[in-house]
């Protein structure tokens, strides 16, 4: 296999275009990547955007690939996956999901089975080079076939195995969904300094860099996250009366009950997309 394997994308939506941007930033060329969607705004976009060779034919875009990332939504993924199985059962390339849910027995089963089937939980940032991913594969999946999927999402962010597939509900819902727990509470602490009438570019601009500067603190950080946050409350001063208020509030139960709900809406799209014929 070439250095560079062929990569076909199917789905040109928001995950596939952070995948692809990342990867071009990060070694991989727009040569080897084909992208197939129908023809609306998100493939010409990718097209525009990245340089990547296009199609709506998803049999043909398999057809060039060593990898198949299917990045459509879990919903039409039986659909997709049954129009290309004849073709992939020839070619038999790794096939990659990044979908929610769906579990590689039943991926494997629209495909025609057989196939050497992994998944990835990824998240937006890949498009940054900052992502973060849960990987898992099934038996079929070769170590040089291991190596080519982590290659890819280890150039975009960190990239970690889970030995059990259902470690992968975990993952979604923690790094998955992660990156809009945050931008939320960007979005409200933007807005509580407009409120208090701060100038609205300057918030955005302190809120943001105060959130980068805090993650990348935790992670070259010896300290754990607690020690950090006790590090900038000055007994008596003005962040713990803040603190207090999260606590008060129940901000540590809201997180666990959103963290838990989104686990379980994943277990829940596995078993009802498993029973979709
Ligand atoms: N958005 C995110 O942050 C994350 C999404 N995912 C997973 O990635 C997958 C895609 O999600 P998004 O990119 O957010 O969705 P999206 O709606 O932005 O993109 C879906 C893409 O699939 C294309 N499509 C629809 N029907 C198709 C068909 N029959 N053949 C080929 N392409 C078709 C659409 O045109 C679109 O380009 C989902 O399965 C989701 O669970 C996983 C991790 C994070
Ligand atoms: O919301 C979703 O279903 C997908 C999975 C993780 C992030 N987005």
């Amino acid at each position: 296999m070439s250095k560079t394997p062929t990569i076909s994308f199917i789905g040109a939506g928001n995950m596939a275009s952070a995948i692809i941007g990342g990867m071009l930033e990060h070694g991989y060329e727009a040569d080897n990547i084909w992208v197939s969607a129908p023809d609306d705004g998100h493939l010409q976009s990718v097209r525009k955007q990245f340089g990547v060779s296009v199609t709506t034919d998803n049999r043909h875009c398999a057809q060039q690939a060593d990898m198949v990332i299917l990045a459509v939504k879990p919903q039409v993924m039986a659909d997709v996956c049954r129009d290309i199985a004849p073709m992939v059962q020839n070619t038999r390339p790794l096939m990659v999901s990044i979908a929610a849910g769906l579990t590689a027995e039943t991926l494997d089963e629209w495909l025609g089975g057989g196939l050497p089937v992994a998944r990835v939980m990824p998240n937006t940032p890949s498009l940054v080079g900052k992502g973060a991913a849960g990987l898992y594969a099934n038996d079929q999946v070769s170590d040089e076939q291991k190596t080519m999927v982590q290659s890819v999402f280890d150039s975009i962010g960190t990239a970690v195995w889970v030995e059990e597939e259902n470690l992968l509900h975990g993952v979604t819902a923690l790094s998955g969904c992660g990156p809009a727990y945050f931008f939320l509470i960007l979005e409200a602490l933007e807005d509580a300094a407009k409120n208090a009438g701060m100038a609205d570019d300057t918030a955005r601009t302190l809120a943001i860099q105060t959130m980068a500067g805090a993650a990348e603190m935790a992670a070259r950080s010896e300290h754990d996250p607690a020690q950090l946050k006790q590090n900038v409350m000055s007994p008596g001063g003005v962040t713990e009366r803040a603190i207090h208020a999260f606590e008060d509030g129940g901000l540590r139960d809201l997180i666990q009950k959103a963290y838990s709900t989104a686990f379980k809406r994943s277990e829940e799209m596995a078993e009802q997309l498993a029973g979709k014929q």
